[in-house]
């Protein structure tokens, strides 16, 4: 059973980290200026964040980027050399294991093992009987379509599916609070979309989840709020409509006409690509007059508009914006060599 949080709303308080907005949900998660150095190597560098109860919150970033050393520090498996952390309303986070589930980077479970017993051993570590382990472990197989391998050993199943009876094992005991590091890895796009399911099943009944990902993809599609984080510092925290406001919304527009006075209702700059078919393709951000004076224009100035898409900014654009090109090469290289391996092992 979930407990009461007993945290004060959030207020607004966050001064330094102007993007988080204010909301009257508890926070499960407050984290202020955490630094973590190893041997000399700044790891993580004054990291911000606040996640509220029961919303989905995606830490992104590559390789190296201080993603699992966030999450080890609001766990209480490291210190932070500075900053305050408070979770579940308490600032020592390690003693709330029983109210914890955590999905560690190093996937493992004993070999010998079957699935449901592998299951109620997580949850006896959490705190359950393992009668109760097993019983929540059946179900839980059961409810996620597993139900066939549940007296299957650890070692005769496919990495994915091991991955999985891992990922169930964090949820045995009900937790308040999820944190699953970069939980999508190693899956084929199947169980991606299934674990996608089952984060946001969590979500819709209170859980909280936060999980790290270098696939911007899955943090478009669950989060609520993300923090990017590059280098060890985070450049922005927020809502994920926050990020993609960054930038203005890009319109690819296709006219019968290559001139004419509606002309001048496009950025001065935008270039047409004349098409052999006669007509141009024009492609450009809109401008802060929004779209109407735009279509106004179009319209009223006969440009004989053939096709018009105005399309928000993606998450994959914002990251760039934030983080800059090298983070976000890194991590599109570190994207594809994923589809690569997923592609390879399955
Ligand atoms: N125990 C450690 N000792 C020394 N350096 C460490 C240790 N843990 C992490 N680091 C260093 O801290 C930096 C951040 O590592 P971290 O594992 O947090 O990144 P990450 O974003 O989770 O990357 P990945 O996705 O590759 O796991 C890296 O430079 C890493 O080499």
């Amino acid at each position: 059973m979930q407990q009461a949080m007993t945290q004060e709303p959030f207020s607004g308080e966050f001064t330094a980290a102007p993007q988080i907005a204010t909301d009257s949900r508890p926070l499960a998660i407050e984290a202020k200026g955490l630094v973590k150095r190893f041997d000399g190597t700044l790891a993580v560098d004054g990291v911000d964040i606040a996640v509220p109860e029961g919303s989905i919150f995606g830490i992104l970033g590559p390789n190296g980027a201080g993603k699992t050393t966030t999450l080890r520090m609001l766990l209480g498996i490291i210190d932070p050399d500075e900053g305050t952390r408070s979770v579940l309303g308490s600032d020592d986070p390690h003693r709330l294991a029983n109210r914890i589930g955590y999905l560690p980077e190093e996937r493992g479970l004993y070999p010998a093992m079957k699935a449901v017993d592998a299951i109620a051993f997580v949850g006896a570590l959490r705190g359950l009987s393992v009668k109760e382990g097993r019983k929540r472990g059946l179900e839980i197989l059961e409810a996620h379509g597993f139900g066939h391998i549940a007296q299957r050993q650890i070692r005769a199943m496919s990495k994915g599916q091991a991955q999985t009876v891992q990922l169930l094992a964090t949820l045995v005991h009900d937790p308040a609070l999820v944190v699953l590091d970069e939980p999508f890895s190693g899956l084929d796009a199947i169980s991606q979309g299934k674990l996608e399911r089952t984060i946001r099943g969590l979500a819709e009944k209170g859980t909280t989840v936060i999980f790290s990902t270098h696939v911007l993809a899955h943090a478009e599609r669950l989060c609520e709020r993300i923090a990017i984080i590059a280098g060890g510092k985070v450049p922005f925290h927020g809502l994920v409509s926050t990020a993609r406001d960054r930038l203005p919304p890009q319109v690819h527009l296709e006219t019968r006409e290559r001139d004419g006075p509606w002309r001048t209702a496009l950025p001065a700059h935008a270039e047409p690509q004349i098409k052999a078919t006669g007509g141009a393709l024009w492609n450009f951000s809109l401008e802060d007059g929004g779209v109407e004076p735009l279509l106004t224009a179009l319209v009223e100035g006969k440009a004989g508009i053939q096709a018009l898409s105005i399309e928000r900014a993606g998450l994959h654009d914002a990251f760039v914006a934030i983080a800059g090109e090298a983070a976000a090469k890194q991590l599109d290289e570190e994207t594809g060599l994923a589809a690569m391996n997923t592609a390879e092992a399955s």
